[in-house]
């Protein structure tokens, strides 16, 4: 079944299939999952949603998918190598700010995350002082970044103001930061082996914002969410730090952080369709959208239609599929790192059931996780963050559980 779906929703994907299965297509969606390359699992799995979608172009042009599993492969590999080899870079005593200013500088970062997001903040306290502090630098570099472009300002930046923010971001990670915050991310690069290009991509994010208030289809959301959201998850990781008990490849970690990243910012959109399309936003894919029979008038006019409540239940099950895909992940981070993580992976994934049990009125009713809920969560994730590494447990049982798989497929 799982096959069929995979053929009709991706022609290119199917062949990847097949070559992953050796010439044969017939095997088990479990043995699927586990077989394909990281970079498969969400295509996969959106195509064995049998929406009946367009399906993301693989084979002439090269998918965005792919794109940003290319970044993803870059930084693991820039991770492994700068975890073996000393940082080559800027050390905190070549940097301008004297370090009684950093201390500042981090107090006040941590002060904007408290501020603006105060789970995730708290969650933060559980991590090593150095590790909290630099979550908090990058927190506040991409809270001012989005705020240059849907902040109290938004309507005087210009591609070139954002070309300056650019230079402020090169300059930082030369050493030279033009303000305390600044100061602050700067001595965090000098102390984790973060790499520019998640950042530079979180600006042209923000570029893309300024001139683009349509996606043609999933393909085109996927980079813009990979941009503003899923570079997050890739700036975070060599600050999180992998168990030192992990058995998982550097890449997998990096796709679930990126995969939480994605989720997070399908969330968003499907709980601000209202907010996005009073400033004449429409972040769903149009491919979509038409194929259920309904147009950008229909999100203007904001009514809740039983083809509305369809299309949102399909949207909202794709963001739940990245969730899904980003868990694993997070037990695989050091353990100190995994409570905020799981804190926010299920903050997050609540608005997705304040949606549905808004009736899906997304247009009027701001899809909220009440404070009780929120508090819950807390302890929740953190009996979640004492799991052991999902790679550590499934270990020993895979083998067999591996052969099993086998013969169930051969008697297909
Ligand atoms: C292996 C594994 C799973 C590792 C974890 C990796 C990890 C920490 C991933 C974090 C993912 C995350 C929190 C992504 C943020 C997504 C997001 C909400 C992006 C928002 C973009 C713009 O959206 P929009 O303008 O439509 O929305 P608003 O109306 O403005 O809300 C952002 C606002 C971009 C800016 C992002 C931030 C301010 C959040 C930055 C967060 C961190 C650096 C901390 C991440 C750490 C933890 C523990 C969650
Ligand atoms: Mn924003």
């Amino acid at each position: 079944m799982a096959i069929i779906l995979v053929r009709a929703a991706s022609p290119g994907l199917s062949d990847a299939v097949r070559d992953i299965h050796h010439g044969s297509l017939q095997c088990s969606p479990s043995l699927l999952k586990r077989r394909a390359p990281p970079r498969m699992l969400c295509s996969l799995r959106y195509a064995c949603l049998g929406l009946g979608l367009d399906p993301p172009r693989t084979s002439a042009v090269v998918s965005s998918e792919q794109k940003v599993y290319d970044v993803v492969l870059r930084q693991a590999a820039l991770l492994k190598r700068q975890l073996r080899t000393p940082v080559i870079g800027v050390r905190p005593q070549d940097m301008e700010m004297p370090r009684s200013g950093l201390k500042e500088a981090y107090h006040r970062c941590g002060e904007i995350c408290e501020e603006y997001a105060k789970t995730f903040y708290l969650g933060t306290l559980l991590m090593t002082e150095e590790r909290r502090r630099a979550i908090w630098a990058i927190y506040v570099w991409c809270r001012r970044t989005d705020e240059l472009v849907d902040g109290p300002n938004a309507n005087y930046i210009t591609p070139t103001a954002l070309d300056r923010w650019e230079k402020r971001l090169e300059d930082l990670f030369a050493g030279r930061p033009y303000d305390m915050l600044d100061a602050a991310l700067s001595d965090t690069i000098s102390r984790f082996p973060i790499d520019i290009q998640p950042f530079r991509d979180m600006i042209e994010g923000m570029r893309s914002d300024l001139k683009k208030a349509r996606y043609k289809n999933f393909d085109e959301l996927y980079m813009y969410c990979y941009y503003v959201a899923g570079t997050v998850g890739l700036m975070s990781v060599p600050v999180m730090g992998i168990a030192p008990e992990s058995k998982a490849t550097t890449e997998s970690v990096y796709s679930a952080a990126l995969a939480l990243g994605i989720a997070n910012q399908l969330t968003n959109i499907l709980r601000d369709v209202g907010e996005d399309a009073r400033r004449g936003r429409v972040y769903l894919p149009q491919d979509e959208l038409a194929q259920a029979g309904l147009s950008d008038e229909d999100i203007f006019s904001g009514v809740v239609t039983n083809r509305w409540r369809k299309f949102m239940k399909q949207q909202i099950t794709r963001a739940r599929m990245f969730f899904e895909e980003a868990e694993r992940g997070v037990t695989e981070l050091s353990q100190a790192s995994r409570w905020p993580v799981w804190a926010s992976l299920l903050l997050y994934r609540q608005i997705l059931d304040e949606i549905e049990a808004n009736d899906y009125n997304n247009f009027t009713k701001r899809a909220y996780v009440g404070k009780g809920k929120k508090l819950l969560a807390l302890p929740v994730a953190y009996g979640k963050s004492l799991l052991l590494p999902w790679s550590l447990r499934n270990r020993q049982k895979k083998q067999g559980k591996q052969d099993d798989d086998e013969v169930r497929v051969d008697r297909k």
